[in-house]
């Protein structure tokens, strides 16, 4: 399984001063969840990590080699990212682009096999999106594209996933739905790294936390360690509730 490590990692927020400097280590069967609030970096980090953007200083390793020095072929086959911005540069179905999942496993000229096409299908049933294969995805709704976008992600396999806010336009029903499908991808040996603006998901599903300030500051580690009122607090500069539900952290924003 595939290891992603950052070494002296500075991300690169414009006109920001440094900050801390992040050393961490993400491990297969771990779930980590980044929050912070608006404008903190976290998106900035996450395609940082995916090799999208470079470093102010400092190194993302994967498999402990340097993120530069690999192909982006290469990267792909390790790297699922569920992004933000999709671009939709041409007209393809929901089936078509579960399948892209599959690219970075074939050569050029390469079709897909039954079985690219079986992973497909299979993903697009676990995240409710079958019933809609043959449409145009810019024909989906937010949350419609969502799914299909992480069903992607699902038929591509990869050892590390991803995800800028996983949760983002999905109702509640399949926000737990996805969660459920990244700890059991994790519980086969995955490793989830992802941004969350809620704080009960992260309570509930994440092992880890790291947690990223306006101001570059930063602390992270197990998910007990750093879910704490006070911190999260200071982070948000919102006052909260707590109380416990199922041994985990239940977290109320309070006027
Ligand atoms: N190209 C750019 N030029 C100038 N500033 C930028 C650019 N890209 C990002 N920023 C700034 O960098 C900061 C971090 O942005 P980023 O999108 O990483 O934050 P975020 O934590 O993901 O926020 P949100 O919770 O709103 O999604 C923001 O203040 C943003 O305005």
């Amino acid at each position: 399984m595939s290891q992603l490590r950052t070494a002296d990692l500075i991300i690169d927020v414009p006109d920001r001063a440094d900050g801390r400097a992040l050393s961490l280590q993400v491990e297969p069967g771990q779930i980590w969840g980044v929050l912070g609030p608006n404008g903190a970096g976290k998106t900035t980090l996450m395609h940082t990590l995916a090799g999208l953007r470079a470093p102010r200083s400092g190194a993302v390793l994967l498999d402990d080699q340097p993120l530069a020095e690999q192909k982006r072929r290469t990267i792909a086959r390790h790297l699922g990212l569920v992004f933000q911005e999709r671009q939709d540069g041409f007209p393809a179905t929901v089936l078509e682009t579960a399948l892209i999942g599959r690219h970075p496993f074939l050569s050029s000229w390469q079709m897909e096999s039954a079985d690219d096409l079986k992973l497909a299908q299979q993903a697009l049933s676990r995240l409710d999106v079958a019933h809609l294969a043959s449409r145009l995805v810019s024909t989906l709704s937010g949350g419609e594209r969502q799914r299909v976008a992480i069903a992607t992600v699902l038929t591509q396999s990869p050892a590390i996933w991803l995800a800028d806010e996983p949760t983002n336009h999905l109702d509640l029903h399949h926000q737990i739905a996805v969660m459920e499908l990244l700890t059991e991808e994790a519980g086969h040996g995955k490793a989830v790294f992802m941004c969350l603006h809620d704080l009960n998901l992260a309570a509930r599903w994440c092992s880890h936390v790291l947690l990223l300030y306006p101001d570059g500051e930063a602390c992270w580690g197990p998910v007990e360690r750093m879910l704490v009122p006070d911190a999260l607090e200071r982070l948000y500069g919102q006052r909260l509730a707590t109380t416990e539900l199922d041994g985990a952290p239940v977290f109320v924003p309070v006027r």
